[in-house]
């Protein structure tokens, strides 16, 4: 498993003759921001190297509980090693009490600010930010993860994930959409690739498009527009979610064209009008992409400053899914351990060569 390349992002290696200071408050080794499942496969095996990793899992960061976008969500049926589902509450609390067992810090608080400019790159949490507040780290894992962008209709909040849902790769497949007529709201490739991919499901699958072209390639519009099980609604937007309380039954939609209203029979509603990443924390200290992923250099999860890596949906803007999140978590910490042994190691080199070397004339004196 790869990470999705965002572009080579820059290396910069700070100067370690600029080394700044390490907190007398608290200094680790390897620091992870975020508790997905990027963060927590992290901190897995970096615990099981004995790296005594911290992992801050955020006071509902970017509106998220500890655990992630999964505590949102009923049902994961895609994840290994679940025959039978498992609740996203679920699989984070065992992801958490995996980190916890190889000895884990986990401190329930949301990193407020870093500075990467200098190694330890400092930190600070929220509610302690004076400056001389700050902990250090000498590495630094961001897995802070990213949200789907809602229109918090009127009904959205009673029918989100009881027919309304933002990742059809996650949900398609769940009983209450098999074989029923599907929305899905956005223009753009990834609502033309998930309008598609519903089309397996569900029995038709409209797609809501406020203007009157796709922002999608060519390409992957045509092949949206030919498909039989699908009706592009051109100049059109939902206005209300409705349904019996317990699922989403229909959706009032408007013509911005001519002003004309209706409802709209759909069982589900798939939101696909993008995402946004949580790098709030590291906007202009690590490069990102035009939609603001964090770069990292393809095949790795180094970001554009040595010693900082980001692992999940932060820099993943293709498969956002618990399994790839998973993995860059892994790759992340491969790199932060490697990383830290080989500057170990180099600083034991610079040790052995400072030690003094007895001259010639003490050695033959000692010799007779
Ligand atoms: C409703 C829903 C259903 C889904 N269903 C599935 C599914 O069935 N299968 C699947 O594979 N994927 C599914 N996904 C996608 C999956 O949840 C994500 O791909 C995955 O959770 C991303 O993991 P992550 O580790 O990158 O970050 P996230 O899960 O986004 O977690 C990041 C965590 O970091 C914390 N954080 C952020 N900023 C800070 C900070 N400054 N300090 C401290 N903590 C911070 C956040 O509070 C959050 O808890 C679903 C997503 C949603 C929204």
């Amino acid at each position: 498993m790869a990470p999705i390349p965002n572009g080579d992002a820059q290396i910069h290696v700070i100067d370690p003759k600029t080394k700044g200071e390490k907190s007398k408050k608290q200094h680790s080794q390897v620091v992870i921001i975020g508790s997905g499942p990027a963060g927590h496969t992290a901190a897995i095996y970096l615990a099981r190297a004995n790296l005594e990793p911290v992992l801050y899992e955020g006071m509902l960061a970017n509106g998220f509980a500890p655990g992630g976008q999964l505590t949102t969500t009923t049902e994961v049926e895609n994840f290994p090693g679940f025959p039978d589902g498992v609740t996203g509450t679920e699989m984070m609390d065992k992801f958490r009490a995996q980190s916890e067992r190889f000895g884990t810090k986990i401190i329930t608080e949301t990193i407020a600010r870093v500075d990467l400019t200098v190694r330890p790159f400092k930190y600070w949490t929220e509610g302690e930010e004076e400056e001389a507040d700050f902990m250090t780290a000498d590495t630094l894992i961001i897995a802070t993860g990213a949200s789907a962008k809602r229109l918090f209709l009127p009904g959205e909040e009673t029918y989100w994930q009881s027919g309304i849902s933002a990742c059809a790769v996650c949900d398609g497949a769940v009983p209450i959409f098999r074989n029923k007529p599907l929305a899905v709201i956005g223009g753009g490739d990834s609502a033309a690739e998930e309008a598609t991919y519903l089309t397996k499901y569900g029995s038709h699958v409209y797609v809501l498009v406020r203007r009157d072209e796709l922002r999608a390639s060519k390409i992957m519009a045509k092949r949206l527009t030919s498909h039989p099980k699908v009706t592009v609604l051109w100049n059109t937007v939902a206005t209300e979610c409705k349904g019996d309380g317990d699922l989403l039954q229909s959706l009032a939609i408007k013509d911005v064209k001519t002003g004309e209203e209706k409802d709209l029979k759909v069982n589900g509603l798939f939101y696909a009008i993008g995402h946004e990443p949580a790098t709030s924390l590291v906007k202009s200290q690590l490069e990102t992409d035009v939609d603001g992923y964090i770069k990292t250099v393809p095949g790795t999860a180094q970001t554009s400053v040595k010693g900082v890596f980001a692992a999940g949906d932060v820099q993943d803007k293709k498969y956002r899914q618990a399994i790839t999140s998973a993995g860059s978590g892994c790759m992340a910490a491969l790199e932060a351990e490697r990383l830290i042994s080989e500057e170990e190691a180099e600083d034991e080199e610079i040790r052995t060569e400072d030690v003094h070397v007895p001259s010639e004339g003490y050695m033959g004196a000692d010799k007779e």
